[in-house]
């Protein structure tokens, strides 16, 4: 399998805060689309630094396409789409002036894709991009990150700030991306809906530390939650644990493997999960 990006033991702390990414170590492989999730303040942002270099590591590797990126891999830096959530570009400048100094910046700059895009997203190119919404700006940024036709894109937070509608479009966008086999997208993100239509993989991050890492369809499918009283709770095989949370009548378990949990434990509720209800879990509870 190619990889599009793999970590292996990344690791970074930061002078001011007690911080730190510990041993990060996840692989997104090629032509799919892996979700990161994670709480406030759990690392995503600091792990997309490293990734792109803009943020040094303290220790791991990170490889793009199969090479370590440094400093001057131009060719690199090209292949690679990305939205930050805040901003991405001068306010003082138009759409249109962007678009010329994008041009400068990217070999393979596409102006007529590029105002495609802005059609698409009714962006006025004249207008100052400090007289732009929240949600405008964002949909600019995109616009950006895929008229250098990039290989790969990594979207931190892209798409909120988007009414539901244009965020469907968008994704509608992101996933005719993908249908080219070499294509690939990382995409940080609190809206777990958005996850759960265009997800391949998700990976949870913690604290600075990968806890889970799983295709889409096995945590949608094969994961579930035991409803549990302490007294079914105390019967289970602790192997069968992924984690637990004591709520106050109950204890929700975790478990990955939904048939093996109804055929080992016929008395017990089991329900299928969502994507927050794992990280929750994961997040809360203990294991
Ligand atoms: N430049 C910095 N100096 C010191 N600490 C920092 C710096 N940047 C981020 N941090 C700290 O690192 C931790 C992780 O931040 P990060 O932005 O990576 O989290 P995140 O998962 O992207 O959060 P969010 O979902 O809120 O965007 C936070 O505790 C933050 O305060």
């Amino acid at each position: 399998m190619e990889y599009a990006l793999k970590l292996s033991n990344v690791c970074k702390e930061y002078d001011s805060s007690e911080f730190a990414l510990d041993n990060v170590t996840f692989d997104l492989p090629t032509g799919t689309v892996m979700g990161f999730v994670g709480e406030n303040g759990a690392g995503k942002t600091t792990t997309i630094g490293c990734i792109l270099n803009t943020l040094k590591k303290d220790k791991g590797s990170i490889e793009i396409f199969g090479k370590e990126m440094n400093d001057n891999d131009i060719h690199i830096r090209e292949n690679i789409g990305v939205v930050y959530d805040g901003d991405n570009f001068p306010n003082y400048l138009s759409a249109k002036q962007l678009s010329n100094i994008m041009a400068g910046i990217y070999k393979q700059w596409d102006i007529t894709l590029f105002n495609k895009y802005l059609e698409i997203f009714s962006l006025n190119s004249n207008q100052k991009i400090s007289k732009y919404s929240k949600g405008m700006t964002m949909k600019l940024a995109i616009a950006v990150a895929l008229s250098h036709h990039p290989n790969l894109l990594i979207l931190d937070e892209a798409t909120s700030g988007l009414d539901p509608v244009m965020r469907e479009e968008i994704l509608d966008i992101f996933l005719e991306f993908v249908e080219n086999e070499n294509h690939s997208i990382l995409l940080s993100s609190h809206i777990t809906s958005d996850l759960e239509r265009i997800a391949d993989y998700i990976t949870f991050i913690h604290k600075g530390k990968i806890i889970l890492t799983e295709t889409k369809d096995n945590l949608i499918y094969n994961y579930a939650i035991l409803r549990c009283s302490d007294k079914n709770f105390l019967s289970l095989d602790k192997e069968d644990i992924v984690a637990y949370r004591k709520r106050d009548y109950q204890i929700d378990v975790l478990v990955s493997d939904i048939e093996k949990a109804r055929r080992k434990y016929p008395k017990i509720i089991i329900d299928h999960t969502t994507i927050d209800e794992i990280m929750l879990l994961l997040v809360k509870g203990e294991n």
